[in-house]
């Protein structure tokens, strides 16, 4: 990414953070609607080149350089509205709501940095789809890595009518019992996470290609590694993370990497090939000594770039 697009992907994130410790971190327990109000008050002034602190100064330098639009980062405010009041949800429906609120919101924050290859022939509203997709497929996955802290902080972001259609109760959950009935739950959600990722893969190709791996990582490493890990279905303990963060990066990189950028692939395969030919031609001049070093001069001079520049 450019060291601009950097920057101001720096700047949404610390703002992210920021609001999202308002009702998470240290002080949370002194959080009111109120202060939330104040806090989008400060969003609205950024916005109209009026920062308060340096943090907010980098976003208004970054909305000043990027057509950023400020409903994304007001509905991640409205998101943390809900977690103020609520700790239930009781269809997946509310609860994609709540996961658009805090996390798709990201994804509309940052497309407009990122931004869209030039010569990609996805329409704006599919790519902003697919970076929605992200985010949600995100949140699901921290939900369900979260089940145990979650329920000790009393709160269960899964959805309660499935929970009952699988014959689990909130009773279950707080007890952090591992049973079939549980594993067979954790199955079908874990299936719905990866279908969002999926949606999100598309999206990426049709990113800035200065902007795709981080947006390939998110997909791929940090985010989708958790979903087909059996051990998640059973435990959320902090050696299951370890081993599931292990686990991205040596299985899920290759796979993920080759079909987001399988033409890169085709580009080194024809690489491949002509450096064959081109290898083959140099060693029909070697064979004689007198041609060995015209042999290298021709080598060098002529094939390799012509091979390096497929690569
Ligand atoms: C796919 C396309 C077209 C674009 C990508 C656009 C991007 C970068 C979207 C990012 C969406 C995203 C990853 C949102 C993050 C939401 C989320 C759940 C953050 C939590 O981050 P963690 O670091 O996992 O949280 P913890 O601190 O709880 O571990």
């Amino acid at each position: 990414m450019t060291p601009e697009r950097r920057k101001a992907v720096w700047a949404i994130y610390v703002w992210c953070r920021r609001t999202d410790e308002l009702v998470d971190g240290p002080n949370s327990s002194y959080i009111t609607p109120k202060a939330l109000d104040r806090w989008e008050k400060r969003l609205e002034d950024l916005f109209e080149g009026r920062p308060y602190d340096m943090y907010d100064a980098a976003l208004s330098d970054t909305a000043s350089k990027f057509p950023i639009d400020i409903q994304p980062f007001r509905d991640m405010i409205e998101g943390m509205r809900l977690d103020l009041w609520k700790s239930r949800y009781r269809t997946f429906d509310e609860l994609y709501l709540y996961c658009y609120y805090v996390a798709g919101t990201v994804g509309l924050m940052t497309v407009p940095v990122m931004g869209i290859a030039p010569d990609s022939k996805a329409s704006a509203e599919s790519v902003y789809n697919a970076a929605l997709a992200l985010g949600i497929a995100n949140q699901l996955t921290n939900i369900l890595r979260d089940v145990g802290e979650d329920s000790r902080r009393g709160r269960i972001y899964l959805p309660l009518d499935e929970l009952a259609q699988a014959g689990l109760t909130e009773e279950d959950i707080f007890r952090g019992k591992v049973t079939d009935k549980w594993r067979r739950f954790m199955k079908g959600q874990i299936q719905r996470a990866r279908l969002f990722f999926d949606e999100a893969e598309k999206g990426v190709m049709h990113l800035d290609s200065a902007s795709r791996w981080p947006s390939w990582h998110r997909c791929g490493c940090t985010g989708r590694s958790w979903t087909p890990s059996r051990r998640t279905t059973t435990t959320t303990s902090p050696s299951a993370r370890t081993w599931a963060r292990r686990r991205s990066s040596c299985l899920y990189r290759p796979r993920t990497r080759g079909r987001l950028f399988r033409h890169e692939q085709r580009k080194a395969k024809r690489s491949r090939r002509s450096d064959v030919i081109f290898f083959f031609f140099f060693f029909l001049l070697s064979c004689h000594p007198t041609m060995i070093f015209a042999g290298c001069c021709i080598y060098s001079a002529i094939c390799l770039p012509y091979t390096c520049r497929g690569i």
